[in-house]
């Protein structure tokens, strides 16, 4: 008999990202349930190419592949800024408007500047969310995804200069801090603190309640 739908995340872990900002707080997030998390960098992983149609089909092709390289369960992100007056843009090629040089400052400029040539300068139309997909895949080909979203205001200037991409420019709703101006705790927004803040924190509360276990 399982009480448990979801198959338990034991042992060694492949963190699937190339993003060293993200790979971060993946390691922040896991740490205290006794996985061994190794990154994608350090096992000399290649970085498959994110065809997908979504944040969940990006999720599962950065999962899989590193599964199938190593032979151990991976742990993929697959995440973007969805801009409400901009039809939902960057969403899914929000790391590919940084351009190859990965420049977020021009990246977020570039919003910023569409949202002005199309007036919006009050706060209620520069509503935006961040999206995180979550998948883990095992080399049996299992897969386990969780999803969350976090929504805010897109401010200018950008403040503060912690965590990574477009986190200066994003006001969570209920905080006065941007995303870089929070420290990585606050980011997370875990208890005691909180129930989760940042998507990709929200993502893993559902993922750790599925299928990890304190030590
Ligand atoms: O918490 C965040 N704070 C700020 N910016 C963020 C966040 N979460 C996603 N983002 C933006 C930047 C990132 O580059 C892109 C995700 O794109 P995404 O393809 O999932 O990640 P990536 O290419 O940077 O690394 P990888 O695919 O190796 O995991 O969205
Ligand atoms: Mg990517």
């Amino acid at each position: 008999m399982s009480a448990r739908p979801h198959r338990l995340l034991t042992g060694r872990l492949v963190v699937a990202t190339h993003n060293a900002g993200k790979l971060r707080e993946m390691r922040e997030l896991v740490a205290p349930y006794g996985v061994e998390a190794v990154s994608a960098g350090e096992l000399g992983l290649g970085e498959p190419e994110e065809t997908g149609t979504t944040f969940r089909d990006n999720a599962h092709i950065k999962a899989a592949a590193a599964a199938a390289a190593t032979g151990l369960p991976a742990f993929a992100d697959d995440s973007g800024l969805a801009v409400e007056a901009l039809g939902g843009a960057p969403g899914i090629h929000s790391a590919r408007w940084a351009g190859p040089d990965k420049d977020f400052a021009r990246a977020m400029a570039d919003i910023h500047e569409k949202l002005v040539a199309l007036g919006a300068s009050a706060p209620a139309q520069r509503r935006a969310h961040f999206v995180s997909a979550l998948c883990v895949v095992w080399p049996d080909g299992h897969r386990e995804d969780f999803e969350a979203r976090v929504d805010g205001v897109l401010v200018w200037p950008p403040r503060g200069n912690l965590g990574f991409g477009y986190d200066p420019m994003f006001l969570p709703d209920g905080h006065a801090l941007t995303f870089g101006e929070m420290s990585s705790d606050e980011k997370h927004g875990l208890p005691p603190r909180g129930k989760g803040l940042s998507h990709r924190a929200r993502a893993f509360v559902k993922l750790a309640e599925a299928c990890l276990e304190r030590p």
